[in-house]
């Protein structure tokens, strides 16, 4: 079974650099002329797949929006995500699971288990009952060839709060979330599969990452404000590991399938040259 960090390497290699998120918030509904209900998104969900499944290396559904439409909603993400996959690209579900390590082992089959009619190549997780309680979701991952990106040094502004309070051996809560995945990666190539979650607006704050030997996603560019040039701030020297994602910043060009290409194209050509001017 090839590892989710060897098919996301080639997946970067051949695609680029770029993670685009479906987020099909109400306002972006009605911005495309789309009803705010399950027609809607489903109409949404497959303009994004249809434009960007086959060009872009990570497409990440956040799920939420898909959840507050109930039953319907999931059915909606269950062909997206099967869309995505047959158009060829890695489908990261945004789901931020986390809880006792029995619970996140039902989890862990509901997302990583290939049988599951929500079965994912990576999702996101929650490391706030601790990073060994996600142990259920490493291993699954491990034998199937998925990933799991753990929150470390979230986009938004309260996350600073608790990730960055000091631990009693004085390193940042954020610092042993990345010090444990770094741990998980030992010695993977060409990357690991446990990546971090790591917001490109939060400047420097002084974080090693240089040990994780596995993909940072770095949300936060475009909508909450970060441009492709804070990344080289954020992360230095760990700067090829950076997936960067969008959502808004991307998903505003549409409902023209061309449109969102050419955003998506855009967001790429300006990552690119932040990374690759290293
Ligand atoms: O630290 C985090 C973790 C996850 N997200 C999610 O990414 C997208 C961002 O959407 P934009 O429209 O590009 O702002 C969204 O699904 C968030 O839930 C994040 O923003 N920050």
């Amino acid at each position: 079974m090839e590892s989710f960090g060897a098919r996301l390497h080639r997946a970067v290699t051949e695609r680029g650099p770029l993670c685009v998120g479906i987020d099909p918030h109400p306002g972006l509904l009605a911005r495309w002329g789309f009803e705010d209900d399950v027609r809607g998104l489903d109409r949404f969900a497959r303009t994004v797949t249809e434009a960007l499944g086959d060009r872009v290396a990570v497409v990440k559904p956040q799920s939420a929006f898909f959840e507050r439409f109930g039953s319907r909603g999931v059915a909606i993400l269950e062909s997206t995500i099967r869309q995505l996959r047959d158009a060829g690209s890695l489908v990261l579900l945004d789901v931020k699971r986390g809880d006792i390590g029995s619970t996140v082992a039902a989890y862990a089959s509901a997302y990583l288990d290939p049988s599951s009619p929500v079965s994912v190549d990576a999702v996101t997780a929650s490391p706030y009952l601790g990073v060994g309680a996600l142990a259920p979701m490493f291993e699954l991952a491990a034998e199937h060839g998925g990933g799991v990106f753990v929150l470390a040094l979230t986009s938004n502004p309260e996350g600073a709060a608790v990730q960055r309070a000091r631990t009693a051996d004085g390193r940042t809560v954020a610092q042993t979330v990345v010090d444990e995945i770094s741990q998980l990666n030992a010695g993977a190539e060409p990357l690991g599969s446990f990546g971090l979650v790591v917001g490109a607006t939060i400047g420097d704050t002084g974080h090693d990452l240089s040990g994780v030997n596995g993909p940072l996603l770095a949300p936060g560019l475009g909508a909450q404000g970060a441009t492709a040039a804070d990344l080289r701030v954020v992360f230095g020297s760990s700067l090829p590991a950076v997936l960067p994602s969008y959502s808004r910043e991307v998903l505003n060009a549409g409902p023209d399938p061309d449109a969102l290409r050419a955003a998506a194209d855009r967001a790429l050509a300006d990552c690119r040259a932040v990374l690759a001017a290293r």
